[in-house]
């Protein structure tokens, strides 16, 4: 790859063209700032330079500053790695500059590389380019005097937002709002920018310099009455996150005292945030992200993704209909097969309330809806099957269905159709087991609503191509999912690693801790809700359902306990009856319900599990612990496993498994989801903690290990440490090390 370089040119028309030049998104990188620091003074110092346009190479202006910079200050806590920039190039040799500055933005400018165009004295852009401050969502804030300069450009109550939600817009609303001085094509971008520069210089179009105006500011009473809004807010959606409060008090520095104390104040304490093990966590996940993407002898071995342009979708249940919108949304043209016209209907409709849900949430237009809604056809029978290049059965937990299907699909379908299965249990080679196509199936599993949560485990069997693997990569790509490559067990990655999860909590209730503690404490460590309230909320069934599949297939590790039986028979089906371990009344919120008490004093009594009779009185971190660290231990197994490519994919799938709906960006609200497939919200803190294995690393494999072999030998093996654990705890080897770090490695991938 080119070097990181900025390059000069100086036009007859006496205009200098700095131009970042560091693919593929231009980041800021530690020699792009010095070379543009370089090249702003060359531009200021040079007699035949009247004028300055600042751009990017290739379409895109800037995604910023260079965040491997911060993994690197964050590894070895030195923020002197941290370059200048607020006050020394952005302050000092662009906004102060004595020739005018015009930014020429295409593409994207974000986080620092949009904060370097707001300290030029006038910006024009493509259209449909991005533009945005996401600082929040990896932990800092703007350091390159975004806090201040943006409120000023498009006022504070838009820039509040822009910055809470780490909220981007495109070009054409940056120009109502005032952030954008004119749009115009590609082609022309370089000559108005020119041009623009050369009448500013000229005095025929304002030399604007956005620190200085207050002019959208509004009073300070108004400004106060808005941040203390903000404040309020950031404290309920996002309580574990130091980063929100910290931008809303740089900003007010600004409002109070001037936009120039505000610089000052925010640069400091940028530096201190990057140090934060929020920033840690969210750095690490911003990263682990992007290298699901990359799949040793899938993506590397020269094959092109397929067109998928026409899908099927067998099932038009909560799973099938969420499956089918995403893909419509996606311009993938579907066909929902059911298997009578009462279902056919049922799956539709609820595929035109999902569309409608996000027009009437404001994430989609009408027009968009109406164009996914066309792109979907009812059928009843396969004979729109022979265009399909992709099916994905979603129908209920049957082999022998899901067999008889497999089987009829091969007849129907083209040869290069991908056979995509649902299923979250069941073995993928037991569902092809009937056909000739092995290589050709796949698991496709979509967390529920399958077209809002982000992550689409992709699981492979030893059979599945390379090339089918890839292509369904790329159509999670294309509907806007962050797909992770998994291999083929009980529960695949996400699913299996957190089976121990509602296992544990239920252990601490036989062992007499009370059930309604269990779920504040897991809540206020920042689990979406507690154990309890969640199995509430899948009902009872499901959980007894897959926690057999669990039971058969790791029944050395499971703890087993009838209190969801007795539930049942005393009529309780949780949220789905209003009768669980809380009390649903419409309007409210669920509330304990003491009369499910003595049915867990009965359950207690027929396991018997407390040690001496008495009642486990743990602090608050040891429940934590006691509930978390079997997850971390199963975690163990499905990197020993290869169920994962890497420990940082399985970091991935527990954070998007568990995050918030993506339409409700950055406010690092969470969810928790495990074996139930099912979600609920709540302010967290797992994002923050980079995810499972991550948070593991941080703790100490050692603490875990120690911790998990005290347990097992008081309460037995579903605490018992596995050997990859104890070999990583004892030789001080990090849980997130390759696997072939320790003796055993059994990968599937
Ligand atoms: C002081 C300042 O205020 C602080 C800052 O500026 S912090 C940075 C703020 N900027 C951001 O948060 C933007 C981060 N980047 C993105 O959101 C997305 O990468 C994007 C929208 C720019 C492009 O998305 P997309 O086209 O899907 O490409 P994507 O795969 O994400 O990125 C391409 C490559 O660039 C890298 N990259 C993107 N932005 C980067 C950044 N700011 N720093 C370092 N690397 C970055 C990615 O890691 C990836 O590398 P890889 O190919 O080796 O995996």
């Amino acid at each position: 790859m080119a070097e990181p370089r900025v390059t000069f040119d100086v036009g007859n028309d006496g205009v200098a063209i700095i131009t970042i030049c560091n693919p593929p998104v231009n980041t800021l990188a530690i020699p792009i700032i010095a070379g543009l620091k370089d090249k702003f003074n060359e531009a200021t110092r040079r007699q035949d330079v009247k004028a300055i346009v600042l751009t990017g190479k290739g379409g895109r202006f800037s995604a910023g500053f260079d965040i491997t910079v911060f993994e690197e200050v964050q590894k070895n806590g030195d923020v002197s790695l941290l370059p200048e920039v607020s006050v020394d190039l952005v302050v000092n040799k662009i906004e102060d500059c004595k020739k005018p500055v015009v930014a020429a933005v295409e593409g994207l400018a974000l986080g620092g590389g949009l904060e370097l165009t707001m300290g030029c004295h006038a910006r024009i852009a493509t259209p449909k380019t991005q533009l945005g401050l996401p600082e929040l969502t990896l932990g800092v804030i703007p350091g390159f005097g975004g806090t201040q300069r943006l409120p000023r450009l498009i006022g504070l109550s838009k820039a509040v937002e822009m910055m809470m939600l780490s909220k981007s817009i495109m070009s054409e609303e940056g120009r109502k709002l005032g952030l954008i001085d004119a749009i115009v094509t590609s082609e022309e971008l370089l000559k108005v920018s020119r041009q623009w520069a050369l009448d500013i210089a000229a005095r025929s179009k304002p030399w604007m310099r956005s620190l200085h105006r207050t002019d959208k500011l509004g009073s300070l009473s108004e400004a106060r009455e808005i941040l203390k809004t903000a404040k309020q807010q950031a404290k309920k959606t996002a309580p574990n996150m130091p980063q929100h409060l910290v931008c809303l008090d740089v900003i007010e520095e600004g409002v109070i005292h001037g936009g120039y104390n505000g610089v000052l104040k925010e640069a400091k304490a940028f530096k201190d945030l990057v140090l934060s093990d929020t920033s840690k966590g969210l750095v690490h996940v911003f990263f682990a992200q992007r290298t699901t993407s990359k799949v040793p002898n899938v993506t590397d071995v020269g094959l092109k993704p397929r067109a998928v342009k026409k899908a099927a979708v067998i099932g038009g249940g909560l799973m099938g209909s969420g499956i089918a919108t995403a893909l419509i949304l996606g311009n993938i043209y579907v066909v929902l097969k059911e298997i009578n016209p009462e279902y056919l209907l049922k799956g539709i409709k609820t595929i035109e309330a999902n569309i409608r849900g996000l027009v009437s949430r404001g994430k989609l237009t009408q027009d968009k809806a109406n164009k996914a809604l066309s792109m979907l056809k009812g059928v009843l029978d396969y004979s729109e099957f022979k265009d399909v290049d992709m099916v994905i059965e979603a129908v209920i937990e049957s082999i022998p269905l899901k067999q008889k299907i497999f089987s009829e699909i091969e007849k129907v379908c083209p040869h290069h159709c991908i056979l995509a299965t649902n299923t979250s249990t069941i073995d993928l080679n037991i569902v092809g087991e009937k056909t000739s196509s092995e290589d050709r199936i796949i698991g496709a599993h979509f967390f529920s609503p399958a077209h809002v949560m982000p992550l689409l485990e992709i699981v492979r069997t030893e059979k599945t191509s390379a090339q089918a693997i890839l292509d369904l990569m790329a159509v999670g790509k294309s509907i806007k999912k962050v797909p992770v490559v998994v291999g083929n067990c009980t529960g695949f990655a996400v699913n299996r690693a957190f089976f121990p999860y509602s296992q544990g909590a239920h252990l601490l209730a036989n062992l007499g801790v009370d059930i309604f503690r269990i779920d504040r404490v897991i809540s206020s460590f920042g689990l979406p809700i507690g154990p309890f309230q969640l199995q509430d909320l899948a009902g009872y069934g499901v959980a007894t359902a897959v926690g057999k599949e669990f039971a058969k297939a790791f029944s050395d590790r499971v703890f087993q306990s009838p209190l969801v039986d007795l539930l049942l028979k005393s009529g309780r089906n949780g949220k789905n009856n209003g009768k669980g371990y809380y009390i649903y009344e419409k309007g409210s919120k669920p509330k304990p319900d003491p009369s499910v008490l003595p049915i867990i004093e009965e359950c207690k009594r027929l396991t018997n599990i407390m040690p001496g009779g008495k009642v486990l009185s743990d602090t608050d971190k040891e429940i934590v612990e006691m509930i978390l660290f079997p997850v971390v231990n199963e975690s163990c197994r499905v990197l020993e496993d290869g169920i994962v490519v890497r420990a940082s994919d399985l970091d991935v799938a527990s954070v998007l498994g568990m995050s918030f709906p993506s339409y409700r960006p950055l406010i690092s609200y969470m969810y928790l989801l495990f074996y139930l497939d099912i979600f609920c919200s709540v302010p967290g803190k797992l994002q923050m903690s980079g995810g499972i294995i991550f948070w593991a690393d941080t703790l100490g494999p050692k603490h875990v290990y120690t911790s998990l072999k005290k347990w097992s030998q008081i309460h037995g093996s579903f605490y018992k440490p596995t050997k990859f654990l104890e070999e990583r705890a004892m030789k001080g080897i990090p849980l997130s090390a390759p696997v072939s770090s320790s003796s055993t490695s059994r990968s599937r991938l």
